[in-house]
């Protein structure tokens, strides 16, 4: 049984892997809690008597939280998560990027979950803090990608860079007779209508082809958006477990090794 973790620039997202598949966990905002607190109450209960074999992480966040997860896994599991990274190619999908470790692993995760459950070419949307879209044709290549704020960024950016506005998450509607309403309904939008837009210039590529949407503002993007699109909160998880089942025997032992503890012997 293994543990999959998703740290993107807001929220930590996880999941248990047991033979019966992926069940996910409280998702949180990071930057909010005390994060000993939080995995107490949302891992250990969930493990119950069970421990982890490993714990897979991919980590857009920097240094920020993953060296107190590490701690806290050392401490409780006596094992450290192992940090999955972008590269060139895995299982017939080709990094589009010169430098492969430049290329957010988020990105490379929800791209090797969304090949790992359909076939032909792929157009991958993650709207969390920044929203990417990466287009893969059906040979596996990635023809490359974009990236934006995400609906909440846009609407905190407002606040932070002008004096009479704030940050509303209001509904989504085009026009609005107040402040708030204008605000939610135009970042809204331009979410929206950058994400039409650039899945038309993906279908100009690449045909046919399935869009798949994840992350925090997917619910948002898949009820707007006038083009079929698939949703899936897990696509970020499911790739950490391709990529972390992949990993060999001899590098699993080496990396899940916890260096604190082996050194206090
Ligand atoms: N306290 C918070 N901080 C940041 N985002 C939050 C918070 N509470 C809710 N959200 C929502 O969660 C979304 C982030 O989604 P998620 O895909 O998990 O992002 P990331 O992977 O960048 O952490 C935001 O766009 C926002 O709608
Ligand atoms: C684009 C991102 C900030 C998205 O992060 P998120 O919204 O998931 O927190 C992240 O994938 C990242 O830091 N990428 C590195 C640059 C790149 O992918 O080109
Ligand atoms: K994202």
């Amino acid at each position: 049984m293994r543990i999959l973790v998703d740290i993107g620039n807001s929220r930590c997202k996880s999941a248990i892997e047991d033979e019966d598949g992926l069940h996910p966990l409280e998702t949180f905002a990071w930057k909010d809690v005390f994060l000993h607190e939080v995995l107490d109450r949302v891992w250990l209960k969930a493990l119950g008597e069970r421990r982890p074999e490993s714990v897979h992480v991919s980590n857009v966040a920097g240094e920020r939280l993953l060296p107190n997860m590490s701690a806290w896994c050392c401490d409780k599991f006596a094992i450290k998560p192992i940090a999955i990274h972008s590269v060139a190619e895995f299982n017939g999908l080709k990094n589009a990027y010169n430098e492969p470790e430049t290329f957010g692993v988020d990105r490379w995760a929800a791209m090797i979950g969304a090949r790992a459950q359909y076939s032909g070419g792929l157009c991958v949307i993650d709207s969390g803090t920044a929203t990417t879209v990466d287009l893969i044709d059906a040979d596996g290549v990635h023809l490359g990608g974009a990236i934006l704020p995400g609906i909440y960024t846009m609407r905190r950016s407002l606040g932070k860079y002008t004096s009479a506005l704030f940050a509303a998450d209001g509904d989504i509607s085009p026009f609005s007779d107040n402040t708030a309403g204008g605000i939610a309904g135009g970042t809204g939008f331009a979410s929206i209508g950058a994400m039409e837009r650039l899945v038309y210039e993906a279908s100009q590529r690449v045909s046919p082809m399935t869009t798949i949407v994840t992350g925090g503002e997917a619910k948002i993007l898949e009820s707007f958006m006038r083009i079929p699109v698939v949703h899936d909160e897990l696509l970020v998880l499911k790739g950490v477990s391709e990529m972390g089942g992949a990993l060999s025997e001899i590098e699993l032992g080496l990396a899940s090794t916890c260096c604190d503890r082996l050194s206090l012997n």
